[in-house]
């Protein structure tokens, strides 16, 4: 059965929509359905205004379509993709997953493979609370969490994180030991969630 991959993304200065997309290009390569959605953003638009480097990356994001209920149903995989705000999830991301009980209530979410990535300012600054955090999260679902271990060497050199892809988020480009551990981390979980969906 086809792998139909829902990443589901906020970012407020880019960094986590650069990891969207390039683990839905290692999504595609393995196989992959993939929709790369961003969650609604919540914060006052005079906020978002308020700062040069916010106003950018809603200017660059104008494009992506807004994550709904109607895709985590339509979806088979799930990767999450979420800024480390005071060690869990951007806020933006918990009032998404918080319209999910409905499907939840009717089991729609359950069975389908889960993983999620995060970025931080700081190496020690809550990326691995995250990460625990959404797969809290994945189990009340009932989805299977699919974390990467250190299944590749890829996730040795990009600080060895075996819960998901995090980045310490400078503002620049992604680097290549990051990109190769997002990359690995996608076709796992495309590779598992079409074991699952079998
Ligand atoms: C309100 C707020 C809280 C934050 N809390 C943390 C934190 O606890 N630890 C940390 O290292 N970085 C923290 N950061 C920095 C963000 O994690 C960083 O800006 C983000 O990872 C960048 O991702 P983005 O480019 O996708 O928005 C915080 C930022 C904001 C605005």
């Amino acid at each position: 059965m086809t792998v139909k991959l829902a990443i589901i993304y906020y970012s407020t200065y880019g960094t986590n929509h650069q990891m969207a997309n390039t683990a839905a290009e290692a999504a595609r390569a393995a196989g992959a359905e993939v929709r790369v959605l961003k969650v609604p953003e919540t914060a006052p638009q005079a906020a978002i205004d308020s700062q040069d480097a916010w106003k950018a990356q809603q200017e660059r994001s104008a494009d992506v379509p807004e994550a709904t209920p109607a895709d985590m149903e339509w979806a088979n995989a799930y990767l999450f993709s979420a800024p480390t705000r005071f060690g869990g999830a951007a806020s933006q991301v918990r009032a998404f997953i918080d319209t999910l009980g409905g499907l939840w209530g009717e089991g729609k979410l359950a069975n389908k493979g889960f993983s999620a990535m995060t970025s931080a300012q700081n190496p020690n600054g809550g990326q691995e609370t995250t990460l625990q955090t959404l797969y809290v999260t994945a189990q009340h679902w009932g989805s299977i969490i699919v974390a990467p271990g250190y299944t590749d060497k890829a996730i040795f050199a990009s600080g060895g994180n075996p819960y998901g892809a995090s980045v310490t988020a400078n503002g620049q480009p992604l680097s290549e030991e990051d990109k190769a551990t997002i990359r690995h981390q996608a076709k796992r979980l495309v590779e598992i969630s079409a074991k699952l969906a079998e």
